[in-house]
């Protein structure tokens, strides 16, 4: 097992991450502030590991109240939220009752905001049981829910007591899912990590058949890369947003298909395409960096080329992204590979072409 920190002084945190730790409930026991904890799961993940979970609490002596979801990006919404109020309340959950977030992203996320706001604040773990819960999600505090008009736009920024990210439970993810996490993997190579790029590029292959060395290390990786910017820029005053690579135009993607046909790393994976398209027409990178990052997505199963929503609904979808200040809309971009910015200063007309040259035609 491998310890990382998110270091945020008296919030601080670890990350553990190793194989079979959901069998492990001595690694939870110390972190919880009473023996009394609130499991939110989903109908797809419940069936696959909360025995398990639940079964090593029990023997601790940890009253355990499960709450199980309905699953799917679509549920990311205030009434699944009012849902797990309900259980907490009619379960007379208390302030130093423990949530525990198991599952992916959307539980993540959920459960976070849950935690944040559930008697103005109650304490939570993540277990993250996705390749993308386990190398973003889960690790930084950003909790929340959609809103039709766009991705994320209700939450809080509010920080796990622990993230236990088991590899083992990756073993059931689909394969659609794996491709999903790999996009915020290559993400890290792209913002912050050049040497991780070329990894990645050297070892996708490892990483698509689940090799599990090769699986350790880039979740390793790319939670010390999450960690280090967290903990220098908690609430994204400032290089935070680099994580946002590829988000803006994905997010519009999400919110513009409807939540849930794209999935949120696909999204992200053909919008951080758009990015580079843009970074391109910017003079930053050439054509053979964008031929990099186009290969690299494809070999990770991912699309590369986003739906034709139309030059204008993007720019109203993307409009509503949290970036925006004084009406205008700050992008990531690559300066190079391994390194971004962030800039407002882009001429419409270039932001046009991207968004009409670089769409798949259906
Ligand atoms: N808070 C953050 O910093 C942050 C970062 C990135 C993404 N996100 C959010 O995370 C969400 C995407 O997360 P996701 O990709 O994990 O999607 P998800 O939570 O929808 O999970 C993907 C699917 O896999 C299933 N699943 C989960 N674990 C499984 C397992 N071990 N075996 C089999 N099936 C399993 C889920 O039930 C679901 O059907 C989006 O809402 C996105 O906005 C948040
Ligand atoms: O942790 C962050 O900061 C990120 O931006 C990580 C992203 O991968 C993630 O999708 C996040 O939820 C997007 O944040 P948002 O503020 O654009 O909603
Ligand atoms: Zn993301």
């Amino acid at each position: 097992m491998q310890t990382l920190t998110v270091n945020l002084n008296e919030r601080s945190y670890p990350i553990l991450i190793g194989e079979n730790l959901l069998h492990q409930p001595g690694l939870i026991l110390p972190h919880l502030a009473q023996k009394q904890v609130a499991i939110i799961t989903n109908t797809t993940v419940a069936p696959l590991y909360l025995d398990t979970l639940i079964a090593g609490l029990a023997l601790n002596d940890v009253k355990v109240i499960p709450i199980i979801l309905p699953d799917g990006e679509a549920y990311k919404n205030s009434e699944t939220l009012n849902l797990i109020f309900d259980a907490l309340l009619s379960n007379r959950c208390e302030r130093k009752t423990t949530l525990i977030a198991l599952g992916g992203g959307v539980i993540g996320d959920l459960t976070g905001f849950a935690a944040a706001t559930y008697l103005r604040g109650v304490p939570f773990i993540q277990i993250p049981t996705t390749l993308l819960a386990q190398v973003d999600s889960s690790v930084g505090g950003k909790t929340g829910i959609n809103h039709p008009l766009g991705k994320n736009m209700i939450g809080a920024f509010y920080q796990p007591k622990l993230v236990l990210a088991d590899i083992s439970t990756l073993s059931t993810l689909p394969d659609r899912e794996l491709s999903a996490g790999l996009a915020e993997v290559i993400k890290y190579g792209l913002i912050r990590d050049l040497p991780f790029f070329e990894w990645l590029e050297q070892n996708m292959e490892k990483l698509m058949a689940r090799d599990t060395v090769a699986l350790s290390y880039a979740i390793k990786r790319s939670c010390e890369s999450k960690a280090e910017v967290v903990a220098a820029d908690e609430h994204e005053s400032g290089q935070r947003a680099l994580l946002n690579l590829g988000h803006t135009f994905g997010h519009a993607i999400e919110s513009g298909m409807g939540y849930g046909n794209w999935l949120h790393g696909e999204a992200v994976a053909a919008g951080t395409m758009m990015a580079a398209d843009v970074s391109r027409r910017m003079g930053w990178l050439d054509d053979k960096a964008v031929t990099r990052i186009r290969s690299l997505f494809v070999k990770a199963g991912l699309p590369v080329d986003a739906p034709d929503l139309g030059a204008n609904k993007y720019l109203d979808l993307m409009g509503l992204d949290k970036k925006v200040e004084g009406g205008r809309i700050r992008f990531i971009l690559l300066k190079r590979l391994g390194e971004a910015l962030i800039t407002a200063d882009i001429p419409e007309q270039t932001l046009r072409a991207t968004l009409s040259e670089t769409v798949a035609r259906v």
